[in-house]
């Protein structure tokens, strides 16, 4: 059996300790505090403080800490032990190059999933090169479906899809205030917004043109849906959703680089 580790088994991580239990790795998984330990015990996993260790002990090995806790992460493993084995990074913003620097030898593969895993229904994106690649893919194929995509695409996947739960959320909450403003209860419209969410991608997706056109399907001359989207317009809904995935995407750029600027001072002693 194949040992599979995952450094820093926080949110993510222990949905990707989940994914490796049920493609039959065994799973050892890191974390700092109890609790994170406890749970991923109680999934299964072996959990583990030292790092070191963990990845001493694996064939694959994921990273799930913040991007801004990858420097001391990277310190506290010596580089050797990087040597020959497959690495996936789901760390926001951080490069395959920077990636790679730290972990000469390696095999090394970005994901960016989301969330959603929790229901199975994450939409990876994955990048890098290597045999290992049907693995990586089939790993993440359990969480949901993958896309494979170039580098330069990883930012804005992260904004658009990464933190698309987090967006996604933020405009339900919004309609369900609207609703209970105008004297649904809440339980009601919660629920019934959420079916119709559902019931709006499978339609988007089974019209396949521009979701204009399905908007306009909606759209009564005089009715209702128009003085909504009127409302929509005039608060500048659209423009705000296009600034939210452009900022989202520019933070994931500006991580990056500041995650690559403190691994060269810091660990390749460059200036
Ligand atoms: N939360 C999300 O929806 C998504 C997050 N990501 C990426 O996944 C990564 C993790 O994000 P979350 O799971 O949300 O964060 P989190 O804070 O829930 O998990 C990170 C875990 O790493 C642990 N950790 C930090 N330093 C460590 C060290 N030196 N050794 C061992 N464990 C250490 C923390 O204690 C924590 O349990 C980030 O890089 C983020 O960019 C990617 C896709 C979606
Ligand atoms: O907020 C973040 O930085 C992470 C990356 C994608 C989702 N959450």
């Amino acid at each position: 059996m194949e040992t599979l580790s995952v450094l820093g088994a926080g949110t993510i991580g222990s949905l990707l300790v989940k994914a490796g239990l049920s493609q039959g790795y065994r799973v050892v998984a890191t974390g700092r505090s109890e609790r994170t330990l406890l749970r991923v015990k109680g999934l299964g996993a072996e959990a583990i403080t030292d790092n070191a260790s963990a990845v001493m002990r694996s064939d694959l090995v994921m990273i799930s800490v913040k991007p801004q806790h990858f420097p001391e992460l990277a310190k506290s493993i010596p580089r050797e032990l990087w040597r020959g084995k497959t690495v996936i990074s789901v760390m926001a913003g951080v490069r395959l190059d920077t990636l790679r620097k730290v972990m000469g030898g390696a095999q090394v593969f970005r994901a960016m999933p989301n969330v959603n895993a929790v229901v199975n229904m994450s939409t990876t994106a994955i990048t890098g090169e290597g045999e290992a690649k049907e693995l990586v893919d089939s790993l993440f194929r359990s969480l949901g479906v993958t896309y494979w995509v170039s580098e330069d695409m990883m930012d804005v996947w992260t904004a658009l899809i990464g933190s698309g739960p987090a967006f996604i959320s933020e405009i339900v909450d919004g309609l369900v205030l609207g609703a209970v403003s105008s004297g649904m209860p809440r339980d009601l419209a919660y629920s019934s917004v959420l079916d119709m969410l559902k019931g709006t991608a499978e339609n988007l997706k089974n019209h396949k043109g521009h979701p204009v056109e399905v908007r306009d399907n909606v759209t009564t001359p005089a009715g209702t849906t128009i003085r909504g989207l009127k409302a929509m317009e005039e608060r500048g809904v659209k423009a705000a959703l296009i600034e939210t995935v452009e900022s989202s995407s520019r933070r994931a750029s500006e991580l990056g680089k500041l995650i690559d600027e403190r691994i060269r001072r810091e660990l390749i002693g460059e200036d």
